[in-house]
């Protein structure tokens, strides 16, 4: 099994610099994809309300035989539980479907435009951390906009901004201001999804050079930028192929090269936070 290394947190917790994503992992088939994962070395699973998956990521981690204390479970607000006692009753059924006491990450989803009650939602987890129903607390899909208004709302900086990045879409921009505001950045969709760039040629021949292969070139990229990355996998070989990223290193000319596929439209299914709703 490969032991990860971890990120410090701006709450004094911290996170494994690699986690393991879940959308679309549901049923006796999800559990077994995720305890596969758990028993290759993830330890933090990524569930989200809208996955409909959190009895399975709590169900899961209890049949991996991994200590609860030592795995992460990730989960996330959804768009029409923003209003204050809704985003508590959000968080109540997420711990009861998971079957903890504590929640390790808890993010608002989606900033959610229409609804523009995101502050709300912040609120109620600044005050559910208080409280020790959730560790760690964070947003996803924020933009310095967004990241900037709960912080002066409340005084609390967001531990983790979870944004979508990947070859296509490297954020440098949102990279920087997350890290000048002391958020860690996590990557969704890391490999690219569907349009997985394997086969773009600063990818190719930086796998070429180093022995390995084109998802693990890509998230050692991610790990040089600093970024936390969710790669999701069905497969057990290539969980464990995600996982296998600290035997090289990219060189600089490497990782510019591949953060030089970044397109404009480089969205994957064009998710403007400032536009797009995710109720
Ligand atoms: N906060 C947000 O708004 C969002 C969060 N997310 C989170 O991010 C996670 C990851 O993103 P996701 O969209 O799943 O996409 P990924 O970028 O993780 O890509 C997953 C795809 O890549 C394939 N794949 C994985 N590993 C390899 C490999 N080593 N070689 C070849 N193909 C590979 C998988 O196929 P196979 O299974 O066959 O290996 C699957 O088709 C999600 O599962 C979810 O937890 C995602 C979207 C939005
Ligand atoms: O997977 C997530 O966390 C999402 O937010 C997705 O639903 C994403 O928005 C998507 O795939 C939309 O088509």
């Amino acid at each position: 099994m490969i032991a990860i290394d971890s990120y410090e947190l701006n709450d004094g917790g911290s996170l494994p610099v690699v986690g393991f994503g879940t959308v679309s992992l549901r049923g006796d088939d999800g559990v077994a994809v995720m305890r596969t994962a758990l028993e290759s070395g993830y330890r933090l699973l990524d569930s989200a309300v809208n996955y409909g998956n959190e009895e399975e990521a709590g169900q899961a981690v209890r049949a991996s035989g991994v200590a609860r204390e030592d795995v992460l479970i990730t989960t996330k607000i959804p768009g029409r539980h923003h209003e204050y006692s809704s985003a508590v009753e959000s968080v109540e059924g997420s711990l009861r479907r998971i079957g903890s006491d504590y929640l390790d990450l808890c993010l608002i989803h989606w900033p959610n435009p229409s609804v523009g009650r995101y502050l709300e939602a912040w609120r109620a987890l600044v005050d559910l951390r208080e409280r020790g129903l959730v560790r760690s607390i964070g947003v996803s899909n924020f933009t310095e906009r967004h990241l900037r208004a709960v912080i002066d709302d409340t005084g609390v900086t967001p531990a983790v901004n979870q944004i979508e990045l990947h070859p296509y879409f490297p954020q440098a921009a949102m990279r920087e201001v997350n890290a000048k505001l002391g958020v860690q950045t996590q990557s969704w969709s890391p490999l690219g999804k569907r349009s997985a760039p394997f086969s773009e040629q600063p990818v190719s021949q930086a796998a070429a050079a180093h022995g390995v292969t084109p998802a693990q070139a890509i998230l050692r990229w991610q790990l040089q930028l600093g970024a936390l990355p969710i790669p999701k996998s069905t497969d057990a070989q290539r969980q464990r192929e995600n996982l296998d990223l600290f035997g090289f290193e990219l060189t600089d000319a490497e990782v510019s090269a591949i953060s030089g596929l970044a397109r404009d439209d480089g969205r994957l299914f064009g998710g403007d936070p400032d536009v797009h709703e995710e109720m």
